[in-house]
């Protein structure tokens, strides 16, 4: 039996999954991390403790599964994107904190560029919307606040890396500095067309060349893992950030295909095939994965604030014990009683980029219970991504139906108002690993586990597709109410 093991580097946790070449799980180890924030708006993680869990958690897959490390054809990574670590490369050792995608710290940064004028080219060159999320201020604020570190760059001895660049470094010892296509995208550095490091952003955030990982393909044998790492040669075979990847193990592998992974946030992507499709409607244009046959582009918008707002709920406001019981307090009233909760708690996401609204809930009356907050919740998740779609056919990318994953895709009853709010079908499948999956898939690819994409989508199988079953009046009331909440809402906080 062929095995490859899948990384899968997040946010919150490191994860690793063995799957056989039918595409099932035999092993999944998982271990959480220290989430650090210094300062408000500062998000932080250690570098080296993700390496020391992402390790253990691939040791124990192997160990669990009783393979032997030689059986394993690939190790696929996905990851965290925009996540910024700065590394020394003699000895290895990062030269800061990592700065995780979720730190504001450069938003003034940002704010500066955009009023020099500089967003248009950002746009027009990587697809992305001038922003702190992504990974070129990080790696700026590094260089010019670490002591030393931009002569030290400049001179060779530093290396830059999103955490697949570092997850490849380590595990091969020190012998790639690497990062793949889609990765790089995050950056706001790489230009998503000629697919290469820009000229002008590098010269723009004044990075020294010499800092900046060679880009790979996605698919594709890219290095060996360093024999004592994990007991065998192994060859590192995919890479893919982790939205991109989870696109990949939804097997949205045409042109038109969409998911949505409904984790701490959510982000919705849509395959357009080998054409970036330019939003009009501030969604982000990136790169999904680069392969030996060409490269697939997705549409994309993601929303900070999804099973985070469950998880508030719960440990806010102490309305739930647990983020499963939202489903059956919100299913004890039939609506929401007109109260709108708008999730701004960090800004809104696509397609309203607004760093300074903040969150609200409007419209309570007397008659407003703890049911009817526990629905305004599910709907605003739901309701967040109607605006990604709305966003999505506005640039002219209809989607006709949503592959889902992700933790919150377990609650049936947001599926069913997902569908409902949405006019489309939900397709929840049975394998919401999806992510892992991905990874797993663009490494068996090209180590020939599986022969081609159509051995990857037979692995796709439904678990349950909710119909769209709601009038218009209905849908039109709930959304133009939703929008208006939205408008009260904009530049709340100081400093907009
Ligand atoms: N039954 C449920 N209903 C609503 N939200 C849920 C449910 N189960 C889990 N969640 C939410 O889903 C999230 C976990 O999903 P997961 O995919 O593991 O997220 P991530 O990978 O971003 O950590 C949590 O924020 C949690 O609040
Ligand atoms: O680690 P996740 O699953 O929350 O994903 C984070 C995204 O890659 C950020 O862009």
């Amino acid at each position: 039996m062929d095995y490859i093991l899948a990384l899968d580097q997040g946010t919150t946790s490191s994860r690793a999954m063995l799957f056989d070449a039918k595409a099932r799980v035999c092993a999944l180890a998982q271990q959480e991390f220290a989430q650090h924030f210094p300062r408000p708006g500062w998000v932080e993680h250690d570098a080296n403790e993700i390496w020391q869990t992402q390790l253990a958690c691939a040791r124990q897959a192997l160990a669990e599964a009783g393979v032997a490390p030689g059986a394993v054809r690939g190790v696929g990574i996905s990851n965290q994107r925009e996540t910024t670590v700065l590394w020394d490369r003699a000895s290895g050792e990062p030269v800061a904190p990592a700065i995780v995608w979720q730190d504001r710290r450069t938003a003034e940064a940002c704010d500066a560029l955009r009023a020099q004028g500089h967003a248009p080219l950002i746009r027009a060159r990587t697809g992305l919307e001038l922003d702190a999320y992504f990974s070129a201020t990080k790696l700026a604020w590094l260089l010019d606040t670490v002591s030393g570190a931009r002569a030290r760059a400049a001179a060779g001895e530093l290396a830059f890396g999103t955490i697949d660049s570092w997850l490849v470094w380590r595990l091969t010892d020190g012998a790639r500095h690497v990062t793949d296509a889609s990765n790089a995208a995050r950056t706001m550095l790489f230009d998503i067309h000629r697919q290469r490091w820009d000229d002008d952003l590098v010269a723009l955030f004044d990075i020294p060349r010499a800092v900046l990982p060679t880009v790979v393909a996605s698919s594709g044998v890219l290095g060996e893992c360093a024999p004592d790492v994990l007991g065998a040669t192994i060859p590192i075979a995919g890479v893919a950030g982790d939205q991109q990847a989870a696109t990949f193990g939804q097997a949205c592998l045409a042109p038109g295909m969409a998911k949505n992974t409904y984790g701490t946030g959510c982000f919705l992507t849509l395959n357009t095939g080998q054409q970036p499709v330019e939003s009009q409607h501030r969604l982000l244009t990136t790169i999904g994965w680069q392969r030996p046959e060409g490269t697939d582009y997705l549409l994309e918008g993601g929303v900070f604030m999804a099973g985070a707002v469950v998880q508030w709920l719960r440990d806010g406001l102490g309305l739930i014990r647990s983020a499963g019981d939202i489903e059956a307090l919100a299913a004890q009233v039939s609506d929401s009683g007109e109260v709108v909760m708008v999730p701004a708690f960090a800004g809104l996401g696509a397609p309203h980029w607004d760093a300074y609204a903040r969150g609200s809930l409007m419209g309570m009356t007397r008659g407003t219970t703890a049911a009817h907050i526990a629905r305004a919740a599910l709907e605003a998740v739901a309701l967040q991504n109607v605006d990604l779609l709305t966003a999505m056919a506005a640039d002219g990318a209809e989607v006709k139906e949503l592959r889902v994953d992700g933790g919150m895709t377990r609650n049936n009853l947001l599926m069913q108002l997902q569908a409902d709010l949405l006019g489309v079908p939900v397709l929840r499948p049975q394998q919401t690993e999806t992510t892992a999956l991905g990874a797993a898939f663009l490494a068996g690819r090209a180590v020939g586990v599986w022969p081609d994409d159509a051995a990857l989508a037979a692995h796709w199988q439904l678990d349950r597709a909710f119909e769209p079953n709601a009038s218009a009046d209905w849908r039109e009331a709930l959304i133009a109410r939703w929008h208006k909440a939205i408008e009260r809402n904009r530049g709340w906080a100081d400093g907009a």
